[in-house]
């Protein structure tokens, strides 16, 4: 009888309408994350945040949600972004870690060893012991002849520059030498960037392949249905593919070049443990290799771009440093500076430090899931299962901890030794608590790979040349 009232159609819109309602209703009134503020639209879709990413603003827009909303924003129906910091230092701990959010499992795929996007923290434990020992700092100092080769070269060409007065983009072949130094350290072979000055596209690729991953890590049913449906009728779209497609073929060639030969970069490295033990095999080592090229040359080259911008916007403190350099470094030859006397330079190290603090490389909120027995965060019950984390862009800019002058660019707040335990202990360019990045700075005297490229790479540009802004310059910022 209802349906000679009604034709089934409309009975379909009633029904729809009616749980769009009540989905509605829940989300603004009723869900635990109900009284935490944020965008409208972000309380009921998740498609906001993935928008939000596309745009590629979100490095800038998740700092002004703050401002606008406070210590804690609603990003998604079940997603906190987090910028207390009693709330940071419970997430990112390093006993009982919260493990990493679903996000992370789009760029995952299918891989079974995945450093950076597995959730299991037990697998990843197990993971990560194996192969962290080539990344370890007295792994690291066996690389550094090899990176004196490389800034060499980088050096004869930037005379050419110099000698003619030229105008260049500094930031081309500060890539150029970050991606080489990777392929130093993973394979004992560089990619030759440096010497062709080209990159063969490569940064471009990567660069999509980024942009791409980082709107679909909130888009999980779309990247689903063009991996399940679109990809195998139409062809692939999107760019992430590269990462396990073209990156994943490139670091296989490598390694498979490298095999069976001698040698103590991190592939051979892992080779030997292989041969002692049985693992990591040769799919693991590949995986290892594309996550290198993958994570650890775009990283690095953002941050030692934002250091020069910075100090070339701050011509006194790029006079400042490079007295400095000239004092702690006398004995090293020439530009190239020996890693020791780099450590030993105070304001290089504060610069470093700084220039990560005010621009950090990962600019997405890194999602991690509160446990079942939940936590409270500024006083309110949040329930196990929700998505909570901070981007470094967030944490890096809190007044509380970094002082009313947390967005300019003052490498002296790093020289103040009551307040520097502090100040790291809220430091966040390479992630936080058991997933803290495995190329990334240690502390007291240690380093590992990515500052010991960026340290040797300032002070020999700082010693040896004297910069300045085009007037042209054409600066640009994306975050992917
Ligand atoms: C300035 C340079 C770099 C920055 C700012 C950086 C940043 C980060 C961050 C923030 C994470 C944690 C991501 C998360 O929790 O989701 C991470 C993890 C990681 N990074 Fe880096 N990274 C840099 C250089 C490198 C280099 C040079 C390598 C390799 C040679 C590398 C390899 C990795 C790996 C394998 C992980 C996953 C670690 C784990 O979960 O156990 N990164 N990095």
């Amino acid at each position: 009888m209802y349906e000679q009232l009604f034709p089934t159609s409309i009975w379909f819109l009633a029904i729809f309408a009616a749980s769009a309602c009540t989905y509605v209703i829940y989300q603004y009134v009723f869900s635990p994350l109900a009284s935490f503020p944020g965008p409208l639209a972000a309380k009921f879709t998740k498609v906001w945040r993935a928008y939000g990413m596309y745009k590629g603003t979100w490095h800038r827009d998740i700092v002004d949600l703050h401002r606008k909303y406070g210590p804690v924003v609603r990003i998604g129906p079940n997603e906190l972004s987090v910028g207390d910091p009693e709330a940071f230092r419970q997430i990112y701990r390093v006993s009982k870690a919260f493990p990493k959010g679903a996000s992370y499992s789009v760029v995952q795929g299918t891989r079974p060893f995945d450093l950076a996007n597995e959730r299991n923290e037990k697998i990843h434990a197990a993971q990560r012991r194996l192969v962290a020992r080539p990344y370890s700092m007295e792994s690291t100092k066996r690389f550094e002849p090899q990176i004196d080769v490389l800034l060499d070269t980088l050096l004869h060409k930037l005379d050419d520059f110099a000698k003619s007065s030229q105008i260049f983009d500094l930031g081309f072949w500060i890539q150029l030498y970050a991606f080489d130094v990777i392929g130093t350290v993973s394979f004992s072979k560089p990619f030759g960037f440096i010497s062709s000055g080209t990159d063969n596209a490569i940064f471009e690729r990567i660069q999509k392949a980024m942009d791409s991953a980082a709107w679909l890590m909130h888009a999980r049913w779309f990247f689903n249905l063009h991996q399940n449906v679109i990809k195998p009728i139409f062809g692939n779209w999107l760019a992430l593919n590269d990462r396990h497609g073209y990156f994943f073929q490139f670091s296989k060639d490598e390694v498979e070049k490298r095999k069976g030969k001698p040698g103590k970069d991190i592939a051979g490295q892992l080779f030997q443990a292989q041969a002692a033990g049985g693992q990591p095999n040769d799919l693991a080592i590949t995986f290892m290799m594309t996550t290198n090229v993958f994570a650890g040359s775009d990283t690095t080259a953002i941050a030692m771009r934002a250091i020069f911008l910075n100090l070339l916007h701050n011509p006194q403190m790029l006079k400042k440093l490079r007295a400095d350099l000239q004092e702690q470094c006398s004995s090293s030859s020439g530009s190239i500076v020996n890693s020791s006397e780099a450590e030993s330079s105070p304001y290089l190290q504060a610069v470093i430090y700084e220039g990560l603090r005010i621009f950090p490389s990962v600019a997405f909120v890194l999602d991690r899931d509160v446990p079942p027995e939940g936590m409270t965060i500024i006083g309110k019950y949040i329930p196990g299962g929700t998505v909570v984390g901070t981007s470094p862009w967030v944490i890096h800019r809190v007044q509380e901890i970094w002082g009313a002058d947390a967005d300019e660019f003052r490498p002296e707040r790093w020289l103040d030794e009551e307040r520097i335990g502090e100040l790291r202990r809220f430091f966040f360019a390479f992630g936080g608590g058991t997933r803290t990045c495995i190329g990334r700075r240690q502390y007291q005297g240690a380093f590992t790979i990515t500052w010991l490229e960026m340290e040797k790479l300032i002070a020999a540009l700082v010693m040896r040349y004297d910069f300045e802004l085009a007037d042209d310059a054409n600066i640009t910022e994306k975050c992917g």
